[in-house]
């Protein structure tokens, strides 16, 4: 069995992050900057937007925080992101999420300027990355498909079990591993009978908040397993959604909780956030010539 550490391969990704920051800076005399809308004063929205302005400032980009109380009108947030769209020098905007009930997540996250979604949430950069184009990609399921290329692990024709539908995890890693030619089965609460989907899977993508949904039965020998899911225990441990003591001594390849998927998850906010500033910048230069 073989861990896949995505401590080590995010370590890795913002290195090189980091090094094209300051190539961009030395070449074109730009500095990426990324802006995060923080909504409330949830606590693991607060711990998840420190680990990424940590995350830009390590890599050289600018990265300011704007930060509102829980009761704030949708109407103001609008406000404020159509703001940050015109801001030159912010290439990147992230709205933390999950949002306060009063405000409709669809209405806000559609009025983010596609060319600095970097979170890939916005209708029009998840109907490309579905047609196989060009777009900003969400960063979990983005770095998941860059961990498993990291360890030579190929969806093209295998049968991949994706578990969990959310517009930020599930459906967006059922896209990605479909446009990698997986034959690609994806369970959600309706599902009737989940075992009999995860059994038949070569990988397993899981990621519903729920602990030990994922049990060693559940799982195909030699299967390759992908935790997504964040879950805080009681004792403040930080768990996943699979068994990983036992899951793991069934699995060729297996994601830990913490140290896999969500140090990917900042890495390639990261690679999109220089993306967009690589954007804007060809997009000013054809503008000039
Ligand atoms: N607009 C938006 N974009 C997001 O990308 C987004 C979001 N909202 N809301 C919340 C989720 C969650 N998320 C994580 C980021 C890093 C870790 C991460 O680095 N986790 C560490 C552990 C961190 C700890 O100890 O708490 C690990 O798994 O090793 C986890 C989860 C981004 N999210």
């Amino acid at each position: 069995m073989t861990i896949l550490d995505g401590k080590a391969l995010s370590n890795k990704i913002k290195e090189e992050v980091k090094s094209e920051v300051q190539d961009l800076q030395m070449k074109k005399g730009i500095t990426p900057g990324l802006a995060v809308v923080l909504v409330g004063a949830d606590p693991a929205s607060a711990a998840y937007v420190n680990m990424k302005s940590k995350a830009c400032k390590q890599a050289g980009i600018y990265s300011i925080v704007h930060e509102m109380p829980e009761t704030i009108s949708q109407d103001k947030i609008l406000e404020i992101l159509a703001m940050m769209n015109k801001n030159p020098n912010i290439d990147g905007i992230l709205v933390q999420l999950p949002l306060p009930k009063h405000v409709d997540t669809t209405a806000i996250l559609e009025a983010i300027a596609p060319e600095k979604d970097v979170d890939g949430f916005h209708a029009y950069n998840t109907g490309r990355m579905t047609l196989g184009l060009e777009s900003f990609v969400p960063a979990t399921p983005y770095g998941v498909m860059q961990l498993l290329k990291e360890y030579d692990i190929n969806p093209e024709g295998k049968n991949v079990c994706v578990v969990g539908a959310s517009n930020i995890v599930g459906k967006p890693m059922s896209t990605l591993l479909l446009n990698a030619n997986a034959t690609v089965t994806t369970c959600h609460i309706y599902t009737k009978n989940l075992k009999e989907h995860t059994k038949n899977a070569d990988i397993i993508c899981v990621g519903v908040g729920k602990v030990n949904l994922i049990t060693e039965d559940m799982v195909k020998e030699g299967a390759i397993v992908v935790d997504i899911g964040i879950n805080r225990l009681e004792n403040g441990k930080l768990v996943g959604d699979v068994d990983f003591e036992n899951v793991s001594k069934k699995c060729s390849y297996i994601s830990p909780v913490p140290g896999g998927v969500g140090p990917m998850t900042i890495a390639m906010l990261l690679v999109n956030t220089i993306k967009a500033a690589k954007l804007r910048e060809e997009r000013e230069r054809k503008l000039n010539d």
